[in-house]
């Protein structure tokens, strides 16, 4: 049994931050574990409250995973603010943990903040250079390197930019998932390693039920690494899970409603483990 540790926020409706993680986990057939790095009051329709956890109670919260039950991939998400970041990184470091992939969570789709912004240059500099895989999505894309992408080739440039400033400028090897959930007429990929960038053509699927994509997305590809598949592959299927997902439209709550788990479980069982 591998196990998967996320180490983000929870969404209290279910959609996104650790629910969001603890489902994709458990539908790949796996074992989750969950260090919460703040609680946010939301729903479909937006945030309204969030609290964050104390530093020191977060690496508390590694500890006793890591001590006790070793993970096989870790999925990072929500992470607050600086003192947050700069405990994960030194316990992801201390622990020696593998297959760290990273969703730099910043401002929700409904538009409240989830990083303090005086956490953006924490984040750059400790938490995404030790990551094997960094998912950014459009806006965090702008935040990040500054531009904003339009068009795959915009996409490319800025999947490059970013791979040289988080990984080449730092000495260091791992990948950048630009995702194109947010353009308007396609849902594209582009991932930028150390020395070819991949393209997933993806068609947009007619579905505003899209809350918690991105940590779906991270978390699978977490479990992909988990099973011994390459960045380019654990890519590739965990974007099938979210068109399964996402073509099944469940419609719940009155604003972009959540993904359907249950549905992407019967391609997992076929395709990854029989
Ligand atoms: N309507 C959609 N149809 C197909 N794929 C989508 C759709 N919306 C998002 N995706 C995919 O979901 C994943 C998460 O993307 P995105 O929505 O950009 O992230 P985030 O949730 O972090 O904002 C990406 O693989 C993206 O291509
Ligand atoms: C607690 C928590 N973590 C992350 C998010 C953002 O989720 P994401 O899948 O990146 O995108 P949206 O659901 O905001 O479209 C969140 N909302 N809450």
């Amino acid at each position: 049994m591998k196990k998967i540790l996320t180490i983000a926020g929870s969404d209290c409706s279910g959609g996104a931050g650790i629910q969001a993680d603890i489902k994709t986990i458990t539908t790949h057939r796996m074992y989750a574990m969950s260090v919460i790095t703040a609680l946010t009051a939301q729903n479909t329709i937006g945030v309204s409250g969030i609290m964050e956890v104390d530093a020191d109670f977060v690496a508390m919260q590694m500890d006793a995973v890591f001590s006790d039950i070793y993970p096989d991939a870790v999925k990072i998400g929500m992470v607050a603010n600086s003192d947050i970041i700069k405990i994960i990184a030194k316990k992801l470091v201390q622990y020696n943990a593998k297959n760290i992939v990273v969703d730099p969570v910043m401002v929700s789709t409904s538009g409240s903040r989830l990083l303090g912004e005086e956490a953006v240059t924490a984040l750059r500099e400790e938490l995404l250079p030790i990551a094997a895989l960094i998912t950014p999505n459009i806006p965090e894309t702008k935040m990040l390197c500054g531009i904003e992408p339009t068009s795959e080739e915009e996409m490319e440039q800025a999947a490059k930019k970013i791979f040289t400033q988080v990984y080449q400028n730092n000495g260091r090897d791992g990948a950048v998932l630009v995702k194109g959930g947010h353009l308007i007429d396609s849902a594209v990929d582009v991932l930028r390693d150390q020395s070819v960038t991949y393209v997933y053509h993806g068609y947009k699927i007619d579905n505003q039920n899209t809350h918690g994509t991105g940590c779906t997305l991270s978390s699978a590809i977490a479990c992909n690494l988990a099973n011994g598949l390459n960045v380019y592959e654990s890519v590739k299927y965990a974007k099938k899970y979210i068109n399964l997902a996402l073509q099944a439209k469940m419609n719940l709550g009155a604003g972009s409603g959540p993904l359907n788990h249950m549905a992407a479980n019967t391609w997992i069982s076929k395709e990854i483990l029989d």
